[in-house]
């Protein structure tokens, strides 16, 4: 358990949560208990002095491409998705507060009396002082998803990292959860994460960071302590990165 002593390994990250592992055991919307706990570990970032972005997928309610597949119009279906991370973070912040953990709801999407449009001077600002900013509506475009989004946030905000908090533990050689065998990686490069075409990320968000040189780490947000164990020197999960030697 960290104290307000101890030395976060960095000062301002991005943090991509599941929409899907938010919903739970229930398979679709919020599991309330996988709200609060998150909110509790956020909690402890800030606490010790982590400025904290984030970013909710929107996979326990729509994803586009799902709704396609059901006949939906894709850039539609997009829409409605990205609406769907809205809701997921306006739960997140209610969540935050009630935890008395001060906290922002920005919009890709300008959704005048719910939510601030997206802008990057004032997303810095509340970092700075301490606010948790939760980055909704993705990029604002369809055809993209959470985790470019998250990427691209996570450039724009000078973030050191971007951690994907998902529900499985890490980048694996296939996915593990078609594949038994699959093997787990503790480092890989961007390049790896590309040529092997890993399914864990798309790949315009891998293209994203290793044009920015930003590093990623994949966890599984299931684990309960994982997020404070990296802020104080854990090896969690995966680590992309440029230069897996370096
Ligand atoms: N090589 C791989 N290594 C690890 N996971 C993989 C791999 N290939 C595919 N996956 C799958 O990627 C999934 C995680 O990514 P996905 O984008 O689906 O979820 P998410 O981003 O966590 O959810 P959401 O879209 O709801 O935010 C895992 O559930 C896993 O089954
Ligand atoms: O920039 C974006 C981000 C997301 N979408 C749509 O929202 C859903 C939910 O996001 P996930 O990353 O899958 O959790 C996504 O499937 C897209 O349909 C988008 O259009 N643009």
């Amino acid at each position: 358990m960290p104290t307000k002593d101890s030395h976060p390994r960095y000062k301002r990250i991005l943090l991509k949560l599941s929409g899907e592992a938010l919903s739970g055991e229930q398979g679709f919307g919020i599991d309330p208990k996988v709200l609060d706990r998150m909110a509790l570990e956020i909690g402890q970032l800030v606490g010790i002095g982590v400025q904290v972005g984030l970013v909710i997928g929107g996979g326990n309610l729509f994803r586009g491409k799902s709704l396609h597949e059901a006949g939906l119009d894709r850039v539609t279906g997009d829409h409605m998705g990205m609406l769907a991370t809205v809701m997921n973070a306006l739960a997140m912040r209610d969540a935050l507060e009630r935890s008395n953990i001060r906290s922002r709801v920005m919009s890709a999407i300008p959704m005048s009396g719910i939510v601030e449009h997206y802008d990057r001077r004032s997303a810095i600002r509340y970092l700075t002082q301490g606010d948790v900013v939760i980055f909704s509506a993705g990029t604002g475009n369809p055809f993209f998803t959470t985790d470019s989004a998250a990427c691209l946030r996570g450039i724009e905000v000078e973030a050191e990292v971007v951690l994907k908090a998902t529900n499985v533990d890490g980048v694996y050689s296939d996915d593990p959860r078609t594949n038994p065998d699959a093997v787990k990686y503790d480092r890989l490069t961007y390049n790896e994460a590309l040529e092997k075409q890993l399914g864990v990320m798309d790949l315009t968000a891998v293209c994203l960071v290793r044009d920015h040189n930003m590093p990623v780490r994949v966890f599984n947000m299931n684990k309960p302590g994982a997020l404070v164990s990296l802020m104080v020197g854990g090896n969690e999960g995966t680590l992309m990165v440029e230069d897996i030697t370096a």
